[in-house]
């Protein structure tokens, strides 16, 4: 039988990214001349990757952008992004233990994010956390990307996995729309990157620390799904 498989999302679910994210957003920012954006912008911006962070500050200030100086402009933001990792990113609390209740119970495990993949990777291998995952897949893995129901089910396939015993946790609305897409159930965190609170955009279940995400709630929220 195939082992059930829990995917996380990667920035504000697994790992606190934000002071790099919106450092390496505001040396970019600053070559374009614009603003820097603050924290509340940050979570206004952040969910679709770097690309969309940098296109999103540029129309919160009226500001045309065009292909080219777009393509500057991320580049600077994934150089000095790179460079630093992990800077200050960390796990949150409870992450690593709840990994370990997983990877005990048999579960595969995968991340499914919109950073690009070799940053993720190389994020998770900086914090040790590499070995826990069957598979890590970015915005750039497919030819899609979340809220494309396709790169979760992508990514449940490339573990190992079935995406009908599948779960999925998330900190955002685009997390929470490609598993319901899906149909597969999702696990909320509410400590994560968003401007609204994820409970509005109806996950299964909204939690507030890792220490409540086990192995015998993903197997009732997998039963109830079917
Ligand atoms: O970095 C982003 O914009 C989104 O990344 P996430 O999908 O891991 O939340
Ligand atoms: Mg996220």
């Amino acid at each position: 039988m195939t082992r059930p498989i829990i995917v996380f999302d990667l920035d504000g679910t697994l790992i606190d990214t934000a002071p790099d994210l919106l450092d390496s957003l505001n040396h970019s920012l600053a070559a374009g001349e614009l603003p820097a954006v603050d924290e509340a912008g940050f979570r206004r911006f952040v969910g679709h990757g770097g690309r969309v962070m940098i296109e999103r500050a540029h129309a919160a200030q009226n500001k045309a952008l065009m292909a080219e100086e777009h393509d500057r402009l991320l580049k600077l933001f994934l150089d000095h992004y790179t460079i630093n990792i992990p800077g200050k990113s960390r796990p949150y609390p409870g992450v690593v233990a709840a990994l370990d209740r997983f990877r005990a119970a048999g579960y595969l495990m995968a991340v499914c994010t919109n950073k690009y993949e070799a940053n993720s990777v190389a994020l998770i291998g900086a914090l040790g956390l590499e070995n826990y995952f069957a598979a890590i897949c970015g915005q750039d893995t497919f030819a899609f990307r979340k809220p494309d129901p396709r790169h979760l089910t992508e990514t449940i396939k490339l573990a190992g996995g079935d995406p009908n015993t599948a779960v999925m946790v998330g900190d955002s609305q685009t997390d929470i729309d490609t598993a319901k897409a899906a149909g597969v159930p999702v696990v909320a965190v509410d400590f994560g990157y968003t401007d609204r609170h994820v409970r509005e955009f109806e996950p299964t279940l909204v939690i507030s620390h890792f220490d409540t995400l086990t192995p015998e709630l993903a197997e009732r929220l997998i039963a109830a799904a079917r």
